[in-house]
């Protein structure tokens, strides 16, 4: 998840995806670092395969030019009046899968006596950190996973976090662990991440399990939560991936590289676009699924989508907003008004992805807890 600290709010104009600095396309390539409603998306399904190109549109479009962008993209009058995005409900999404874990939960327990149980490491201070863990802590309540959790202030020793992460290695009711991230500067996140049991790696982050979902042919341990849920979600909207073109913005080991690695286990031709990536727009505007997850807002523009395209914005960035309660609002690395215009289906941020990722987490703390009792 590419979730920024509000600690470093982005100066922006209300005007949603203005396009002064940092949001230009040079500075983007710099910085680059079971059914819902009975919809099945079909890509490009609202606007047509063709209707791009098609003759008959041409002579309505209008050439709209991206402010951020050197190149010019053509809207038809028929996307910007007709064409219907459908918003993906990941708030809705992932309150039905939490109903099915709770379902699924009940009856381990009737049947076998067990409740499955995650433990929580948050070290340091950090205001969104805590509100994660206090919402995941929620969850578990939601669903009847048992939650154990350990907060450690920031001057805390690697030691003292890994005596803990052994402590629940070894512990029966403990079927899940997750230390939350980021760590402190002084804490060398590999050593710890490593240090969890690959059995109750619910984070899916130990490299074993990483190795797993890159090689062919293995069964997956465990996915990391914030990609699960954007395939999740793919899938839950009948959005087709075998065969189609997925960009990838963004490499990061808990959202980028895993995601682009699931989107090929579905046979999509995957491309990374990232920091040193030449022509990034150009590359995206070719998909016809894009997973964004650099933290930067609206990078993008709807110059760089293909009509029709699904868009998956894993961004959740804080912008400031004197009108806002809180002096901030979220926004995606996605320019959301522009990409309602030519996408065919998005995820909104708030709502969209970030529910997911904590849903994923009880699936797989569910799934460990089976493993281990052989339950079926
Ligand atoms: N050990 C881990 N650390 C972190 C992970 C992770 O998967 N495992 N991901 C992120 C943070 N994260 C969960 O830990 C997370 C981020 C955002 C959301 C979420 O629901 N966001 C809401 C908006 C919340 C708000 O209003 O502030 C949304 O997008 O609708 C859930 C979980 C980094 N660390």
């Amino acid at each position: 998840m590419t979730s920024s600290s509000p600690i470093t709010i982005m100066k922006m104009k209300l005007n949603h995806c203005s396009p002064s600095p940092p949001y230009t396309t040079a500075a983007a390539r710099r910085l680059l670092p079971p059914l819902i409603g009975h919809h099945q998306i079909q890509l490009r399904s609202s606007l047509g395969p063709t209707l791009h190109n098609s003759p008959s549109f041409s002579a309505r479009a209008i050439i709209a030019r991206s402010a951020s962008s050197s190149s010019s993209f053509v809207i038809t009058a028929a996307m910007a009046s007709e064409a219907s995005v459908k918003v993906i409900d990941g708030k809705k999404v992932a309150k039905d899968i939490r109903d099915e874990i709770n379902a699924e939960i009940s009856r381990m327990k009737d049947s076998i006596g067990v409740v499955p149980g995650l433990a929580v490491i948050l070290v340091g201070e950090r205001k969104d950190s805590a509100t994660y863990v206090r919402n995941k802590k929620k969850a578990c309540e939601t669903v009847g996973i048992k939650s154990y959790e350990v907060c450690l202030p920031e001057n805390s020793t690697e030691e003292e976090v890994l005596k803990y992460i052994s402590d629940f290695n070894d512990d029966p009711m403990v079927h899940g662990i997750l230390v939350q991230l980021p760590l402190p500067s002084h804490m060398d996140e590999q050593k710890i991440l490593n240090a969890v049991c690959i059995e109750k790696d619910v984070d899916g982050f130990h490299p074993l399990n990483i190795g797993r979902l890159a090689m062919r042919g293995r069964e997956t341990s465990f996915v990391p939560c914030t990609p699960k849920g954007c395939i999740e979600l793919l899938h839950r909207y009948n959005v087709e991936i075998k065969g189609k073109r997925a960009v990838v913005i963004g490499r990061s080991n808990i959202v980028g590289m895993p995601a682009a690695l699931l989107l090929q286990r579905e046979d999509a031709t995957v491309s990374i676009v990232h920091s040193r990536t030449r022509n990034p727009e150009e590359i995206t505007r070719q998909a016809d699924i894009i997973i964004s997850a650099v933290g930067q807002p609206n990078m993008v523009r709807g110059s760089w989508i293909k009509p029709g395209a699904v868009i998956i914005d894993v961004g959740i960035n804080p912008v400031e907003d004197a009108t806002n309660p809180r002096g901030y609002r979220l926004v995606g690395d996605v320019c959301y008004e522009e990409a309602c215009k030519v996408a065919s289906a998005i995820t909104p941020v708030p709502g969209g992805v970030g529910p997911m990722t904590i849903a994923m987490l009880l699936s797989n703390t569910l799934l460990s807890a089976k493993r281990i009792h052989n339950f079926k």
